[in-house]
């Protein structure tokens, strides 16, 4: 990770910036630099005005001639003219900058959550990346269109500031240096606060994230249950206020020390202003420079000031921008493993799926998961994992659906590495229910039609699939049937049991009708006996010719699978049939009766 940036290289990513608001609208942005420009010029074109308006009236007071007056009445209708361009050039680059941060905060939240779907599982559990993407997600949707606001107010002043340097240069060269030199602390204490607070913004991610966490905890309908129950509220909120804490301190202090500095570097630019000031009225008096002049020297002074502290000041603010844009590229150019299968079939179709030698470490976890595992499973085949928990069963369904690649070993469905699958080919032939399934807060159609996006929305399918898991009665009974809203979040939302929503679960997987491997990690763990029976005594007949690996703790469901292996630490210790294994009077003989005997 890189970990600071010098200005330099900073540079490129407001160019970046640039590139993304024209990609993003290109009308309003080229009406946006056009304004700028005008407006750029604006402040010079006041000043003169005012000079001449000045000197019209001394001119006309002078001679009393009708035409003198005219001229001077002119010049401040003209003054007048330019202010109403001034107002109405800045009322547009205020609507051209809204318009584009809406768009452009869309835009490159697409662009994050794009980058979001395309991460490995492994990079999702990886606490850096992830407090990357909070960062990018947080700060990275406005900053765009602030670094390119600040992008072209920067030009804006820097126009203004090279035609009000142009008029003063004719008072004198040392009057233009006076007043770049007193704005250069002031740039030099910004930019390195800034920095600074990037600094800190950083490091916090993780708090942040934490932050966000106990939120959820706290204010999320699915935890309030138990929060209230066993009183964590007062514990979790404290823990919330501790990190607010810690964090304001660290930012109040920078927020204190920067205020300070402006403070005294704002007074030092004062000070110049009023020496340059008695410097003016004292060539006045003495006659070598008009009225108008003297008038027009302590606007330009007074302007050129302003505006050179503003750009200053807008620098150190555009730094900082591009400091968390920097993040953000960084987590969009993270590097994604490159896929590399695109076979859509195997050289032995029909050979199923062979787990030869495969051993497996999670990332960054001291233990292995898995074990040289060896497993053939035929087409039609119904297998079933049993062990203790952490003994890797969902472990091994993880390497199947190839959310990780194994260490060591092979697997291979039709005779070919999975690793040289394609993987959207592979994944069609793949249905799961996994452990924790997804409780989507859609209709209850379409949380059956998910299993499979090609077939959405065909109602016929979400029948057929919803028989399958059982789920057809009870969703038959909801008011709205299958276009009732399920869960609690959105209005009118059907809150279902445990065992109903894990019956939706099993039809989104029985939805997968061309998947010809059927993967069930405890499909039935909130489900009552009759039901968990009835699935399993249909099993065989649902499934035919697929493959149905189930994980199950339940000795009465796993004694009907044609293949029962047993896990330990990692490794497959026993396999056979129920049979075969009672006779063997080993591990899993030793577990079954001890849950029959439970039932005596
Ligand atoms: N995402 C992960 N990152 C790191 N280690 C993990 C991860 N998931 C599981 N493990 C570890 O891998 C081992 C096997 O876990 P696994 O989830 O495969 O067990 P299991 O047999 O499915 O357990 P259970 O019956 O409780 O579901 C455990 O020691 C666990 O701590």
């Amino acid at each position: 990770m890189r970990s600071f940036q010098s200005p330099v290289s900073l540079l490129g990513y407001g160019w970046r910036a640039v590139g993304l608001v024209w990609r993003t609208h290109r009308w309003l942005t080229l009406i946006l630099a056009v304004l700028t420009v005008i407006s750029g010029l604006l402040p010079a074109a006041i000043a003169y005005t005012g000079k001449l308006i000045v000197d019209g009236v001394v001119l006309a007071a002078q001679t009393g001639e009708a035409v003198d007056r005219h001229w001077a009445l002119r010049y401040v209708a003209l003054e007048a003219g330019i202010l109403v361009v001034q107002s109405a050039t800045q009322q547009g680059m205020q609507t051209c900058q809204s318009l584009l941060r809406v768009l452009l905060g869309q835009q490159v939240n697409v662009l994050i959550l794009e980058k979001a779907l395309t991460l490995e599982l492994a990079q999702f559990e990886d606490s850096e990346i992830y407090d990357q993407m909070t960062r990018a997600r947080q700060e990275a949707s406005s900053r765009p269109i602030s670094l390119v606001t600040g992008s072209f107010a920067l030009a804006k002043h820097l126009l203004a500031l090279l035609t009000l340097g142009g008029l003063l240069l004719a008072f004198s060269p040392w009057a233009v240096g006076i007043l770049f030199l007193a704005a250069l602390p002031s740039f030099i204490a910004e930019t390195r606060f800034a920095g600074e607070a990037f600094r800190i913004f950083r490091r916090r991610a993780p708090e942040t994230r934490q932050q966000v966490y106990l939120e959820t905890l706290i204010a999320r309908e699915d935890f309030a249950r138990e929060v209230k129950l066993y009183q964590l509220g007062p514990l979790f909120l404290d823990r919330y206020r501790e990190i607010f804490q810690r964090l304001y301190q660290e930012g109040r202090d920078l927020t204190l020390r920067r205020g300070s500095w402006n403070f005294g570097l704002g007074a030092l630019g004062t000070l110049t202003f009023y020496g340059a000031y008695a410097w003016i009225v004292l060539e006045t008096v003495a006659g070598r420079i008009t009225l108008g002049d003297m008038t027009l020297y302590l606007t330009v002074f007074r302007q050129g000031q302003t505006t050179l502290s503003t750009l200053l000041g807008s620098l150190g603010g555009l730094y900082e921008d591009a400091l968390y844009l920097s993040n953000l590229y960084e987590f969009l150019e993270l590097r994604i493993p490159p896929c590399l299968g695109g076979a859509d079939h195997g050289p032995i179709p029909g050979d199923g799926i062979r787990f030869e030698g495969v051993s497996f470490r999670y990332p960054g976890s001291s233990k292995p998961a898995l074990q040289n595992i060896t497993l053939h499973i035929r087409p039609g085949e119904k297998l079933a994992l049993v062990g203790k928990n952490g003994s890797g069963k969902t472990t091994l369904i993880n390497l199947l659906v190839r959310m990780y690649p194994p260490d060591s070993g092979r697997i291979t469905l039709d005779g070919l590495d999975l690793q040289k699958w394609d993987l959207e080919v592979l994944h069609r032939r793949i249905g799961v229910i996994f452990q924790n399934f997804v409780r989507y807060q859609f209709t209850a159609g379409e949380n059956i039609g998910l299993g499979d996006v090609q077939h959405l929305q065909e109602r016929p399918r979400w029948f057929l699939a919803a028989e399958k898991g059982m789920a057809r009665p009870f969703i038959e009974e909801l008011p709205q049937g299958f276009d009732a809203q399920l869960g609690k979040w959105f209005r009118d939302g059907e809150e279902l049991s445990g065992g109903q929503w894990q019956k939706i679960a099993l039809s989104r997987a029985f939805m997968r009708s061309q998947a010809d491997i059927l993967v069930l990690d405890e499909p039935t763990a909130a489900m009552d006996a009759e039901a968990e029976y009835e699935i399993f005594e249909r099993l065989h007949a649902l499934t035919q010719d697929q493959i149905a690996i189930l994980i199950s703790h339940r000795f009465s469901t796993v004694r009907m699978a044609d293949q029962i292996a047993v896990m330990e630490e990692g490794r497959i210790v026993e396999q056979g049939s129920h049979a075969e294994l009672l006779a063997l009077g080993g591990r899993y003989a030793h577990l079954f009766s001890l849950q029959a005997a439970g039932y005596q």
